[in-house]
């Protein structure tokens, strides 16, 4: 890592040069760019400033493909209202996002990292309105560690349950009393969850589990939040919120799930079998239905593509992808306010599922089924925080959920969310080069 050595040696001497710039700005920021690709979950796994966050978008592939990863914190906003008006006022980008029950963190870091292709852009800020030596060693303080990157083991945490919050009796009794509400009219879908926790004989390290799942868990955004050493939300995702280019908006409904595995004919029969599955389509059209009514009111031409299948390890989706053009003076405070939470993963109507939801699920969702991103005056990204955990030391909590609606089974249900939760269950033990299956 010699060129983050000499870009740390670089900014250290810039800053212990600077003297406090009170020239009318609040922040103060330090950019610079260089050709370097860098390891940022390596990098991320040398560093102990907190909070932590971690946010890899979901095509590589492409050519804005995005890496991001921050430390600490200069400003947080925690009304998503306050967090728009900062980045419409200032050019720079915030970081965070919100849990499913709407609860907003939103922060400009100390230090940011985004990786495009080849390039590395790095910005470090600080409050001109504090104490400049204070500001100054904080800085210093941030950047220690810069040219450090650990290497990425390969997880071998052998676990034993602990518990889940509900077992697969009483979860498919959830799902019976959401049929319940259905069958006389109350609700159309309720996306159900379950909180199931693990036990490892040591700690768990988020960052090699998520290594890990990058490795395997393709077609996924990649993201991790540790506010502290202690606890870290992490989690690979295939849904995105929303992505925004200046007021073009980009979002899609995905519920509807069969089952995947190592064999391709499998694959392919369950593909054609979802395809046209009456029940999965209608979980998915409700999805539709749901984000194109909240986005009429601050967005028009709206679209929504045909059907298709999104592929991944342990499971299959359908999605339709839906494109709209932002009214004028809307961006993301309402955008974020518009569509989540989804019917994809609360239900329809949304305040009658929302409290279901309270009612009948036996633990917190916290930032599961939330929404983790980007947003700054050009464009932002947000992608939905299912398929993932909480770990805690050597615990480790996973999370899944299943959209029910007239004709769901139950038992079916209940093996749907098995199945979504093995994406990282099954990553725990040692596979070292063994395939992702
Ligand atoms: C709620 C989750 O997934 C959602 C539910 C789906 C379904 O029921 O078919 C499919 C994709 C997601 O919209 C989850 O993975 O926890
Ligand atoms: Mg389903």
């Amino acid at each position: 890592m010699d060129n983050l050595r000499s870009l740390k040696a670089r900014l250290n001497t810039k800053i212990n040069a600077m003297l406090c710039s009170k020239n009318g700005s609040e922040l103060g920021c330090l950019q610079e760019s260089i050709a370097f690709s860098a390891d940022l979950l390596g990098w991320l796994k040398m560093q102990s400033c907190y909070p932590q966050f971690y946010w890899r978008s979901r095509n590589p592939a492409q050519s804005d493909s995005e890496v991001i990863a921050a430390l600490g914190e200069v400003r947080r906003f925690e009304d998503v209202r306050q967090a728009n008006l900062f980045i419409q006022a200032q050019p720079f980008t915030l970081i965070g996002g919100l849990t499913f029950d709407g609860k907003g963190y939103f922060c400009l870091p100390r230090l940011l990292l985004q990786q495009h292709d080849n390039h590395l852009r790095l910005s470090l800020f600080w409050d001109n309105l504090q104490d400049w030596e204070r500001e100054r060693q904080a800085l210093l303080q941030v950047l220690q560690g810069l040219e450090s990157c650990a290497a990425l083991s390969a997880p071998e945490y052998p676990i034993r349950p602990l518990a889940a919050k509900a077992e697969a009796q009483q979860w498919c009794s959830w799902v019976e009393k959401a049929l319940q509400y259905i069958e006389r009219g109350e609700l159309n879908k309720v996306v159900l969850a379950n909180q199931t926790a693990f036990v490892s004989s040591r700690p768990i390290n988020p960052i090699d589990l998520l290594a890990e799942s990058e490795k395997c868990n393709n077609g996924c955004y990649h993201f991790l939040f540790a506010r502290s050493a202690h606890q870290a939300f992490l989690g690979s995702t295939p849904e995105r919120l929303y992505l925004r280019r200046e007021s073009h908006l980009y979002t899609e409904a995905l519920a509807g799930t069969a089952a995947m595995s190592e064999d391709k004919e499998f694959n392919r029969q369950q593909g054609e079998w979802l395809l046209q599955d009456s029940k999965n389509d209608y979980e998915n059209r409700l999805v539709v239905q749901d984000i194109c009514d909240n986005l009429r009111p601050i967005s028009r031409q709206i679209e929504v593509g045909e059907v298709s299948l999104k592929q991944l390890r342990r499971v299959q989706h359908l999605r339709r992808k839906i494109s709209a053009e932002l009214n004028p003076g809307y961006a993301d405070e309402a955008c974020l306010q518009a569509i989540h939470p989804t019917a994809a993963i609360a239900g329809l109507p949304r305040r009658k599922a929302l409290d279901f939801l309270a009612a009948t699920e036996t633990f917190e969702r916290g930032w599961y089924a939330g929404t983790l991103g980007f947003m700054n005056k050009s464009g932002a990204e947000f992608c939905v925080t299912i398929r993932s955990a909480l770990i805690e030391g050597n615990k480790i909590a996973v999370f899944a959920g299943a959209g029910i609606v007239s004709g769901s089974e139950p038992e079916q249900e209940w093996r749907e969310i098995e199945r979504k939760a093995s994406g990282l269950l099954s990553l725990l033990q040692k596979r070292g080069e063994q395939s992702c299956q």
